[in-house]
């Protein structure tokens, strides 16, 4: 499908919406999604290579704010890139997240999504030390692998507990992308997150969610796919 196509269909959208929406192909919705964020978006100070993950975000959320209270650490989205390329482990919070990442795309270079939230020792862990599984399950996975992307859009207590491992030196992460989402210690851990000297992705108060974090881990492996592409070329 050629671009040129894909910008007349694009413009051709209103007709399709008003005289045939069963006609409207995937792609097309997706593609006129992404015009209309870039039209409505205004004025930003994203780089360009942080800007892809900004309107993914916008796209899943419908959430202007949301996208552009992402915060980026210098490094992130290179790291996150190389990460995915190598064939990193990624270690998500919660099944949600989980479940919103497009396994193929990781999978496709080795890599692998792991989620320990309902393993059952971390269940019975957490009840016997009345304490959150969510710490129970990043201090498993920490334990386990090297580097990896941790992807956190759930537990602020899982954010929490992979800051304080960073800091005793328990684990090195090639990307924390932390978006917790709620009330209780979600902005503020986010908040601790943006003094650590590791890559992260993050955002500014209380918003998040698990669609945010898969969303951000998409908007990374299709740059991976693409960095792939251009090489080959
Ligand atoms: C405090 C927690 C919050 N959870 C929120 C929102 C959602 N949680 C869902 C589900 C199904 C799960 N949440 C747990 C992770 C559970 N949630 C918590 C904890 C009590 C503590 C986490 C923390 O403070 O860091 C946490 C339990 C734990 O021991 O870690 C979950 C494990 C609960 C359970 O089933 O036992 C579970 C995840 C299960 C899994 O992945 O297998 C929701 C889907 C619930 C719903 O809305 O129906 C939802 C998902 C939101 C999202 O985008 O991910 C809050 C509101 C974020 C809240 C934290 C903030 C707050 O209360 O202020």
């Amino acid at each position: 499908m050629s671009c040129k196509w894909n910008q007349r269909k694009v413009r051709d959208m209103d007709f399709f919406v008003e005289f045939s929406p069963i006609t409207i192909q995937p792609q097309e919705i997706e593609l006129k999604s992404f015009e209309m964020i870039e039209e409505e978006i205004g004025n930003h100070s994203f780089s360009e290579e942080q800007f892809p993950i900004v309107k993914r975000v916008i796209h899943t959320t419908a959430d202007f704010e949301l996208g552009r209270s992402l915060r980026f650490h210098p490094e992130a989205v290179k790291a996150g890139i190389f990460a995915i390329r190598q064939g990193k482990k990624i270690v998500t919070d919660v099944e949600m997240v989980k479940a919103g990442i497009h396994q193929s795309r990781i999978t496709h270079f080795g890599g692998q999504i792991i989620c320990h939230i309902r393993d059952e020792d971390i269940v019975k862990e957490a009840k016997e030390q009345n304490i959150t599984r969510s710490i129970l399950a990043m201090q498993k996975a920490t334990s386990q692998i090297e580097g990896g992307i941790f992807a956190i859009g759930n537990a602020p207590t899982a954010l929490l507990e992979l800051i304080r491992l960073v800091k005793l030196g328990k684990a090195k992460p090639d990307l924390i992308i932390g978006v917790p989402v709620g009330f209780v210690s979600a902005k503020e851990a986010k908040e601790e997150l943006q003094k650590l000297d590791v890559p992260y992705i993050t955002n500014q108060g209380r918003k998040g969610g698990s669609p945010v974090a898969a969303a951000i881990v998409n908007a990374l492996s299709l740059m991976a796919q693409q960095v792939n592409r251009d090489e080959n070329e």
